[in-house]
């Protein structure tokens, strides 16, 4: 996969040089490639925004500079355009998952009071797959953090980034689409706290039990919603009676 990230702060994306994202890149799993909005701007100050038609506080952001970008980053293949907004809809897991098949994603990172709604409206209208996503309802000052949430939960599902891709399944919003069970290392007792004793049994049918137990219990404590949602062929009588 190729992802192509685009910002007039492209040093705020340097996290992804780091830990397994950065190893990816290094190992050739993932062709991820950071970029200076005004680097595709004309004139002598390099200037990326403007005021807004309509009035209003602030600035937006130029359709014709993103035009230039994206028409130039998009000109190998079909992409998919990432627009982080507030005003999107929400990035959840499946979309993460969805994101993940994709041969590339382009993400435009706004500033300002954002991007020329014309930008997400000419792409759509070229065929390309546009998604404007928000990774929650809070508002941030710009794209680059919401793009590091994405690239990180989409980076992490490719082949090979991971080291046991088991672990995706019993993770919160992994395929069991349950919260994950309470997890424990040595010491055995710490601050007089101990370890519970069938993790410590080597009976690896009651851990799976007790394990799955917990997060049953956590789901149904914190998210109501997500036991709502599962199949209901997958919960057995036992699963029930939480
Ligand atoms: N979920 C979420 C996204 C954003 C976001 C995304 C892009 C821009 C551009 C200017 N402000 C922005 C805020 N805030 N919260």
């Amino acid at each position: 996969m190729r992802i192509d990230i685009v910002s007039i702060f492209p040093e705020y994306l340097a996290a992804l040089d780091l830990s397994l994202v950065g190893k990816a890149r290094v190992a050739g799993l993932l062709d991820l490639r950071v970029h200076d909005l005004r680097d595709w701007t004309t004139d002598r100050h390099r200037t990326v925004d403007d005021t807004p038609f309509g009035g209003g506080a602030g600035m937006v952001m130029r359709p014709d500079v993103w035009g230039q970008a994206i028409d130039e980053l998009t000109a190998t293949g079909p992409a998919h355009l990432v627009v982080p907004t507030p005003s999107g809809a929400t990035f959840t897991q499946r979309t993460a998952e969805a994101l993940a098949t994709e041969d590339q994603l382009v993400f435009a990172c706004g500033r300002y009071e954002g991007i020329d709604a014309r930008v997400a409206e000419h792409y759509r209208a070229a065929g390309h797959r546009v998604s404007e996503l928000s990774i929650g309802d809070y508002v941030l000052n710009g794209g680059e953090v919401a793009s590091l949430v994405m690239v990180e939960a989409v980076a992490r599902l490719l082949p090979g980034v991971i080291g046991n891709p088991e672990s995706l399944v019993e993770e919160s919003h992994g395929a069991a689409g349950l919260l994950e069970y309470p997890v424990y290392t040595k010491p055995p007792v710490w601050s007089d706290l101990e370890v519970p004793d069938v993790l410590l049994s080597g009976h690896h049918a009651k851990i799976r039990r007790w394990r799955r137990d917990r997060a049953l219990e956590k789901t149904s404590a914190r998210r109501p919603d997500l036991i709502a949602a599962l199949d209901a062929s997958t919960l057995d009588k036992h699963d029930r009676a939480f």
